[in-house]
């Protein structure tokens, strides 16, 4: 099983993304996109990259925003897997046109 981050020694090596309001280690991220087809784009391209990780983003939409919580079930905590697909999901993000 993968080894656990402190979620605030995760947040070292990203930007945007917060330790998650949760009773569990989680990071999160509020991304804004132009309209729903931004955000539901973003959500189809990551959701993607999710599968072929076997990693999968907690997440919600409403119109043009996409709330992300990423913590590793498995491990009951915040992994390198969460801190991949986080930079998958920034990249994604800013193709997608998200504003910072
Ligand atoms: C059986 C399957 O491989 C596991 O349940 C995978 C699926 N997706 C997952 N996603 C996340 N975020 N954490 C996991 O531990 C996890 N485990």
């Amino acid at each position: 099983m993968a080894d656990t981050l402190d979620p605030n020694a995760a947040l070292q090596s990203l930007t945007g993304w917060r330790v998650a309001d949760d009773p569990r280690p989680a990071i999160a991220r509020t991304l804004r996109f132009a309209d729903f087809n931004a955000a539901f784009g973003f959500m189809a391209r990551v959701a993607l990259v999710a599968e072929k990780m076997d990693h999968h983003p907690e997440w919600s939409n409403v119109y043009n925003r996409v709330e992300v919580l990423l913590t590793t079930h498995d491990a009951g905590g915040v992994t390198g897997k969460d801190v991949e697909l986080a930079r998958f999901i920034d990249r994604a993000a800013e193709q997608m046109g998200a504003e910072a």
